[in-house]
């Protein structure tokens, strides 16, 4: 975990950035490669990993449960599985650190198990909502023991055989679903998960991908229906994980937004469930461009190439929210500074991530200089029509990597310096950000 002390940094622009960079490893991918090369009998091997922070903790997690876990390169880990039905109870409670994303997979996990585990996490972790867990996974036999407001630390007490459950999401919500699914995986009988709103789909393609029989049936109304069957045997694979879309969206938008800039990101994941930053960027009239467009593990991948442009304002689809969730705070950073106003709704869940990204991104724009008003839902913003940040503040990060990135790539086109509080907890999911950005300066 990173450390307690906090580093602050002082991102001040440079001129042009130019190169061409790789991101790290899709972190979504990454976790789900790890958990489910666990549940395999035999060895998986996985390259490209993303090595952060909260990426680790799931590693740990896994090798507490009983896989054997082990990095063999930079990226490359090989991993023995335990086979499904076969965690071992942990000894110690689960330090999740930093991420919702592990928190609240593996209480889906753990629930179908005839294991009891603990889970604690950080002051952000501690923080975020985890009934959305718990009242799914209830339903299957599984016991809870959370402090108040359903938060961590929390105790599951999981149940072998489980009920098998049909779920409707009532929040768009990945993390949910999977949850639910990799309960599933242990349980007798057919699993469901009604998903009303599609969410990032990486664990139905790599659930397949191990074996797993699962489909998916869209309804009429566009309603998807997650089926899994049971008691399954996940066969070990080879998984190359993608570059993260969610990181690269950083070198992106400093390119748009910095006069001069060409930034080519190499090997970017383009799961369509995934994508809508690039798409909202491109409607604002980004100059952006793919090439050596392929497919690297069952995920779509391409090259993408930013220039520097004149963005326009525009309205955001709240539909397109779950395509670009974590994207919102350096899309924020792009739209004001765009020429009119763009308007974004339907972004409670922004207010419950590592941070209230909504409150501290509005708190933040306005400190340098940005006009917008909050709204509970989203951000209304003005965009300067190009003209830099004034820049000159100093800005809280709370623990949340992306609001740090989202400032340090403001800092780029920006008249005095943005110091950020605290950089540390970018190592939650690209450890290697400042070096890329340094990188790209001449
Ligand atoms: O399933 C996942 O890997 C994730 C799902 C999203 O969270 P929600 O499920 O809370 O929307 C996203 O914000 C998070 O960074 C990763
Ligand atoms: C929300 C995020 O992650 P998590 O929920 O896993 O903490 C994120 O990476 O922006």
């Amino acid at each position: 975990m990173h450390s307690a002390q906090p580093r602050p940094a002082t991102f001040t622009a440079s001129g042009p950035l130019r190169g061409t960079v790789k991101v790290p490893g899709d972190k979504s991918i990454s976790h789900r490669s790890l958990m489910l090369s666990a549940l395999a009998v035999g060895e998986s091997r996985v390259s490209g990993l993303l090595e952060g922070e909260d990426v680790l903790a799931t590693a740990a997690a896994m090798r507490a449960m009983g896989a054997a876990i082990e990095r063999t390169g930079e990226g490359e880990w090989r991993i023995s599985g335990v086979g499904v039905g076969g965690l071992l109870q942990p000894q110690t409670a689960l330090d999740m650190g930093n991420s919702g994303t592990s928190t609240r997979l593996l209480m889906g996990l753990v629930a179908s198990h005839a294991i009891s585990a603990t889970f604690i996490g950080d002051a952000s972790l501690s923080k975020r909502p985890m009934e959305r867990v718990i009242d799914p996974m209830s339903l299957t036999g599984a016991e809870f023991n959370a402090s108040p407001g359903g938060c961590l630390p929390l105790m599951v007490r999981g149940i072998c055989p489980a009920v098998p459950i049909s779920y409707r999401l009532p929040v768009a919500s990945a993390q949910v679903k999977s949850a639910i699914l990799l309960a599933g995986l242990n349980t007798p009988g057919i699993t469901e998960v009604i998903e009303p709103v599609p969410t990032r789909d990486h664990s139905e393609r790599m659930l397949a991908g191990f074996g797993a029989e699962l489909t998916v049936e869209t309804d009429v109304q566009g309603v998807r229906h997650i089926r899994l069957h049971g008691e399954a045997e996940l066969k070990p694979q080879n998984i190359e994980v993608p570059g993260d879309p969610s990181s690269a969206a950083f070198p992106i938008v400093a390119a748009l937004i910095t006069p001069g800039s060409e930034v080519t990101v190499t090997h970017v994941g383009m799961n369509p469930t995934r994508t809508g930053i690039f798409k909202m960027l491109e409607a604002m009239g980004a100059d952006i461009h793919y090439s050596n467009e392929r497919v690297v593990g069952g995920e779509p991948v391409a090259d993408i190439t930013a220039r520097h442009s004149a963005l326009k304002g525009i309205e955001v689809p709240p539909e397109v929210a779950p395509s670009m969730i974590d994207e919102f705070p350096v899309f924020f950073v792009a739209a004001s500074m765009a020429e009119g106003r763009t308007t974004t709704s339907g972004l409670d869940e922004l207010r419950v991530k590592e941070s209230d990204r909504l409150a501290l991104m509005a708190t933040g724009l306005t400190m340098i200089g940005v006009k917008l008003e909050e709204r509970e839902d989203g951000l209304i913003l003005d965009g300067s029509g190009g003209e830099p940040f004034a820049g000159g503040a100093t800005i809280a990060s709370a623990l949340d990597h992306r609001i740090a990135m989202s400032f340090a790539v403001a800092g780029q086109n920006a008249r005095a310096g943005i110091m950020v509080d605290d950089v540390s907890p970018i190592a939650t999911s690209f450890p290697t950000f400042e070096v890329m950005l340094q990188s790209l300066r001449r």
